[in-house]
């Protein structure tokens, strides 16, 4: 399958740096009006790796989170100051194809929000969006992504049926497998599993660890042990600020701040 042209921008490459991490935020604010609800924040993403993005409520994860494929472009009263680089190309520049940007990051939203289509039109629809017209091609892209998501075995018969009357969790394992469709490099998932029961939310936290094989994967989890167990790196936030970045083993066993332990500890958020 062929999706796209790889830059996001019609001038191509800038030589600004991320640091060779697929994506790299630079002293990136967030404001909504005047409020700054993210605060001169410098984050990178290795490729095949998972970040989990945690700190108590209202600290800016999801903003932040929401700035890596210009989602916050949809808030009328969100601006921002700072870099975002993919593979050198700064997202925000003029002449960027937003489009092709969320291509290459995919987004899993809290809540599971299937289309209101059948489960194969759901994954379908991607890919056709981007020009892939052949059945053949549609169908084995179809297969491959219910493959990859562990739904095949439990959607092949009914494919045709409507992603609703799946249960929740296995209609967030299909917005994932919709996310993959279009060969994404990036995936973001905020709170992915938080409206799930535990057997669904294991299945999630199963897929995350498959697909960080192949993808960069930044997470916006609550639960401190969803973090533990499926991240490599884990960025605190607190009052907008990234307190602490570091290995998820050295902040949740030996943070330097006093604040990452408080908060892993349980002692506040
Ligand atoms: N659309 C918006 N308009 C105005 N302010 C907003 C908007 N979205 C978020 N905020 C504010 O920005 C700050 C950061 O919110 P954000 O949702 O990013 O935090 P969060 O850490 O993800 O919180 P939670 O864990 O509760 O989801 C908060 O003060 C919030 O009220």
């Amino acid at each position: 399958m062929a999706i796209a042209a790889p830059s996001i921008s019609s001038a191509g490459a800038s030589t600004q740096p991320g640091g060779g991490a697929a994506l790299a935020a630079e002293q990136l604010s967030i404001f909504y009006s005047d409020k700054e609800a993210v605060k001169k924040v410098d984050l990178s993403f290795a490729p095949s790796s998972v970040t989990a993005l945690i700190g108590p409520s209202g600290c800016g994860k999801s903003t932040f989170l929401r700035s890596l494929n210009r989602m916050n472009d949809t808030i009328a009263s969100a601006s921002m100051k700072g870099s975002i680089w993919l593979d050198g190309e700064d997202i925000n520049a003029p002449g960027t194809d937003v489009v092709t940007l969320r291509q290459r990051i995919g987004m899993v939203w809290q809540k599971p929000n299937p289309f209101y289509k059948s489960i194969y039109e759901n994954i379908a629809f991607g890919p056709r969006y981007h020009g892939i017209k052949n059945k053949k091609e549609l169908n084995e892209i179809v297969e491959s992504c219910l493959r990859r998501t562990a739904l095949w075995e439990e959607t092949k018969d009914r494919l045709h049926q409507s992603a609703l009357a799946l249960s929740g969790g296995q209609q967030q394992r299909l917005c994932i497998a919709r996310a993959l469709s279009v060969q994404p490099e990036i995936l973001l998932m905020d709170e992915p599993a938080s409206a799930l029961d535990p057997v669904s939310t294991a299945k999630i936290e199963e897929l995350i660890s498959e697909l960080k094989q192949e993808f960069c994967i930044v997470i916006v989890t609550h639960n401190m042990h969803q973090a533990a167990r499926v991240s490599d790196k884990t960025a605190f936030f607190y009052m907008g600020n990234l307190i602490e970045h570091n290995d998820t083993n050295i902040i949740f066993t030996n943070p330097e701040n006093k604040q990452t332990d408080d908060y892993i500890s349980g002692r506040f958020g």
